[in-house]
């Protein structure tokens, strides 16, 4: 008999975490690892910046598994396809109500595991209808992507999206995590890079304390935002996860 492979998460050690910027989009991108198995994930990579993610990959001696998607982004082309070029075995993940192709599809209640560590996952539509956020193992943070961004939101005028459905994404799904959760977006245009859950809860100017969903609605009508530079390439590149398009 053969004993089973077991580990041991030791309470409080923290999940390995590096968070990187892409200056063009200004799209967060963020490594996560088992800092004793080193097995590692990528979640909302960049085509552009690859070359830097595989140096950070190998300066920390990570094994990158697989590149987790928040949704399929229309500003920028997501990094998940070139890496699958570069690193043999690893896969591709979004969720299966964005209707994009990937090596894995996933939805609300499943858990992506990386050595002994893993994020959960939530149903958060509303800026696309295929939106997910994570949640870290113990709940210190949350990768919100585009559904909540700090002191605001993702937009909801294109790709399926809905401003009811955000303000519920964010009221059920987020604003029920502690208030000690940190909140990781997919982007800042402002140079903030986290923010207390809790604070986004009373004071997000969109969506925090006294804020109704009608409000949120009337909010979301009126921000007048121009289109993303990117979005006729990005979109349908990103709808294959970055695999170039051979037909
Ligand atoms: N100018 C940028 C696009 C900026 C933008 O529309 N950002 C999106 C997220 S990327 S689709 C958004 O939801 N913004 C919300 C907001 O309140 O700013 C470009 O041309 O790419």
């Amino acid at each position: 008999m053969t004993a089973g492979k077991g580990s041991i998460v030791k309470a409080g050690e923290a999940m390995g975490f590096k968070q990187l910027f892409d200056d063009d989009s200004s799209t967060y991108t963020y490594l996560l690892w088992d800092p004793s198995t080193k097995d590692a994930i990528i979640v909302d990579p960049v085509d552009i910046q690859v070359d830097r993610d595989l140096k950070e990959i190998e300066s920390l001696g990570l094994n990158l598994v697989y590149g987790v998607n928040t949704h399929a982004h229309a500003d920028h082309i997501t990094g998940t396809g070139l890496l699958k070029t570069k690193i043999d075995g690893f896969q591709s993940v979004i969720s299966d109500a964005s209707g994009a192709k990937a090596d894995i599809k996933i939805g609300p209640g499943d858990k992506i595991v990386f050595g002994s560590r893993s994020i959960s996952v939530r149903a958060t539509p509303g800026h696309t209808e295929g939106c997910l956020s994570y949640v870290a193992d113990d709940e210190s943070f949350v990768l919100t992507g585009d559904t909540l961004l700090i002191q605001g939101c993702g937009r909801t005028d294109f790709q399926g999206g809905s401003a009811e459905k955000l303000y519920n994404s964010v009221h059920s799904q987020l604003f029920t995590l502690p208030d000690e959760t940190i909140v990781y977006p997919a982007h800042d245009y402002k140079g903030r890079t986290s923010a207390k859950l809790g604070d986004e809860k009373k004071t997000n100017p969109r969506l925090g304390e006294g804020k109704t969903e009608s409000d949120f609605v009337e909010i979301m009508k009126n921000l007048n935002l121009s289109y993303p530079k990117k979005i006729d390439v990005a979109v349908p590149a990103n709808m294959r996860c970055g695999v170039p398009d051979v037909e």
